[in-house]
Order: C-alpha cells, then sequence, then structure tokens
C-alpha cells in the first residue's frame, strides 16, 4: 500500500495542475494511444517495503494506461485475471460428444487463453511504462510490498543489466534462491499513473 496518494482531480475539485498538464500533454502527444487529454494523475509514493495489491484499474477509465516511474527502482508484476484461469482447461468435460456452437466459441477462447502468461517488467527511475487493451481488461497487476524483488522472471532483465540495477541475490532472502537476480528498492519511488476517465461527472454533489 502506498504511504501517500493523491489523485487530480480530486474531492476538493482542484483540477490537473498546469506543472502536471505538461507532463501528461506529452505522453498523450507522444504516445498518441489516449482518445483525448489525460484528465486523471494519481499520485502515488511508496516506502521501499510498499507495494500495490494485483489489481484491475476497473472499467471507469479508458483502457490505457501511462505510468510515470520516479525514484527507486521496481517490478511491476502481471497476472491473468483469476476468472480467465478458470475458464482454461474447462474443455473436455462435456458428456456430449457433440459440441455446440457455444461450446465451440469457449473451447476457441480457452485455447486462446491458454497463451495467457504472468509477466514482470522492471521500471527503472524515470521510465514511462504503458499499456492497455488485452493486459488492461485480461491481467491484474501489482508491486510487491518487499524492498528485494526477484526479476529472474522480468522481460526486460537483461535491458536493465547494463545499468547496474539488477544484482544476484546472496542466498541469505527469504522465498529467493542464491543465484535469483533482484533489484534492491534502496530508495521511494513515487509513480504519476495517467488516464482518462471516460464519463466525467461534472457535478459530483446534487443539492
Ligand atoms: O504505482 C504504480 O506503479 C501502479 C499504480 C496503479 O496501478 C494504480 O494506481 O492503479
Ligand atoms: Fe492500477
Amino acid at each position: 500500500m502506498a504511504s501517500l496518494s493523491i489523485s487530480f482531480p480530486n474531492l476538493s475539485l482542484e483540477k490537473v495542475p498546469p506543472w502536471l498538464t505538461r507532463i501528461t500533454e506529452r505522453i498523450n502527444e507522444k504516445s498518441g494511444l489516449f482518445p483525448s487529454s489525460i484528465n486523471h494523475v494519481l499520485i502515488n509514493e511508496y516506502l521501499p517495503n510498499q507495494g500495490i495489491m494485483p489489481h484491475q484499474d476497473g472499467p471507469a477509465y479508458y483502457p490505457v494506461v501511462a505510468i510515470l516511474s520516479l525514484g527507486s527502482t521496481v517490478v511491476i508484476d502481471f497476472t491473468p485475471h483469476p476468472n480467465l484461469s478458470s475458464r482454461v482447461g474447462t474443455h473436455g468435460n462435456s458428456v456430449d460428444d457433440k459440441i455446440s456452437d457455444q461450446e465451440a466459441a469457449v473451447m476457441n477462447s480457452c485455447e486462446r487463453l491458454e497463451n495467457f502468461h504472468p509477466f514482470s517488467i522492471i521500471l527503472m527511475p524515470c521510465s514511462l511504462l504503458i499499456f492497455k487493451d488485452m493486459v488492461y481488461s485480461e491481467y491484474l497487476h501489482g508491486i510487491k510490498d518487499s524492498e528485494v524483488q526477484g526479476c529472474d522472471e522480468a522481460v526486460n532483465v537483461t535491458n536493465v543489466q547494463n545499468h547496474g540495477v539488477v544484482q544476484h541475490s546472496s542466498g541469505s532472502m527469504k522465498a529467493l534462491d542464491s543465484d535469483d537476480t533482484v533489484i534492491f528498492r534502496d530508495n521511494t519511488r513515487v509513480s504519476l499513473t495517467c488516464r482518462v476517465v471516460t464519463k466525467v461527472h461534472k457535478s459530483i454533489f446534487k443539492f
């Protein structure tokens, strides 16, 4: 859980401040992935042993998220949504040999879903992560509450090796093998999570 969270706009109806709009406009222009201006920014501060539970950002937002990472390096984990995995492997149980169109559609989607694997990404200081579509709708994302995070499976582990952020664990750490590749979170991390709220209610309070 983050030690500090600030949301723009917030309940005091403070809009995204100009210094932040400069950042979000740049992200919007350079990525070309958002349907309109970024109108929601969440700033989270994490101490080295703090993370965020695996979750989905939900239907309130357009399914594209840009996370700007500042401060300590961190590993973010993506895991297929449990509902998705429970649908995998359900085919083949039918008593009836004949397969209805509906069952065939489910089987096809199951086979497709077997291709969904967990993965992790190392977020370097000043890096920008953008995820969207299937990763937004079919995966959970989270960060472990741990100062030392294993990153052997991170998709970009070889890219970041030259930057000196990954090390081998000494073996004295719980839940890690002696040869695991790890990052040490030695500092506070601040993230700016930028999204588009699709339905903006002009008036939150009705009198
Ligand atoms: O701080 C992060 O990197 C992730 C934040 C996040 O997932 C969220 O606020 O929904
Ligand atoms: Fe999130």
